[in-house]
């Protein structure tokens, strides 16, 4: 029977996480620590002695150097790279660029749990349009004015179908380095996690979670390296 293992990762800390402020599609670097985290990552998926078909990150460079310092770590640099702006973050609006124990200052604990943590609430929306020759999606090199959690799953999921489903179900391994609220997503989709619980998952930087499926993308087994 044809079975393949997934492994989604957070990348390692980024300067924003450090400095805890809001960031989704702002294009911040690791801190050392991230890079740290993303050597300590590539050696524990080493000793898996996994084989992966392909790698899969965001247009965001905390995701893509988490990539890079891991299929090096795997021994893996010559497999293909795919990289999307639908596995990109959370676009956080507004309140990017804010640190968020300041934000929580001024309207509370609550309103901004709410705006981390829910699904389906949109968070303050740009009042611009942000141009990044990366992006077309949203317009001409434009990106979106801001994103729920949800949003974020309606253009992650056809990147899942796409790109990622299919080659599991050949028998490929596959290997996704995103963002936490991305991964949220997919967890989501892939745990049947209801909408009003979604708020309860979280994924930490620089922690692999790995899903072994059956030949019909079953989950057979999760867990965390
Ligand atoms: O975009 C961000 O600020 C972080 O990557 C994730 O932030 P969160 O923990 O508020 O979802």
């Amino acid at each position: 029977m044809m079975m393949a293992t997934l492994v989604i990762l957070r990348h390692g800390e980024s300067v924003a996480n450090r400095d805890n402020i809001f960031t989704g599609w702002s294009d911040v670097p690791l801190t050392a620590k991230g890079r740290q985290q993303a050597l300590a990552v590539g050696q524990l998926v080493a000793k898996t002695g996994l084989r992966f078909g392909a790698l899969h990150t965001s247009m965001l460079q905390r995701a893509i150097v988490t990539s890079n310092i891991v299929l090096e770590a795997i021994d893996q640099l010559a497999i293909p790279e795919y990289k999307s702006w639908r596995l990109n973050e959370r676009h956080y609006g507004a309140l990017r660029g804010k640190n968020k124990a300041a934000v929580q200052a001024e309207v509370g604990e609550r309103q901004v749990k709410i705006w981390r943590r829910s699904f389906e609430t949109v968070p303050p929306l740009l009042d611009h349009v942000v141009q990044d020759r990366r992006y077309d999606q949203f317009g001409p090199h434009t990106e979106p004015l801001g994103e729920s959690l949800e949003m974020a799953y309606d253009r992650l999921m056809p990147y899942w179908e796409d790109q990622i489903a299919p080659r599991l179900l050949d028998g490929h391994n596959q290997l996704v380095v995103a963002h936490g609220s991305t991964l949220r997503a997919l967890i989501k989709y892939l745990d049947r996690v209801p909408d009003a619980d979604i708020s309860q998952v979280e994924v930490a930087n620089g922690e692999p979670i790995r899903y072994d499926f059956d030949d019909r993308l079953r989950i057979k087994r999760k867990l965390i390296l």
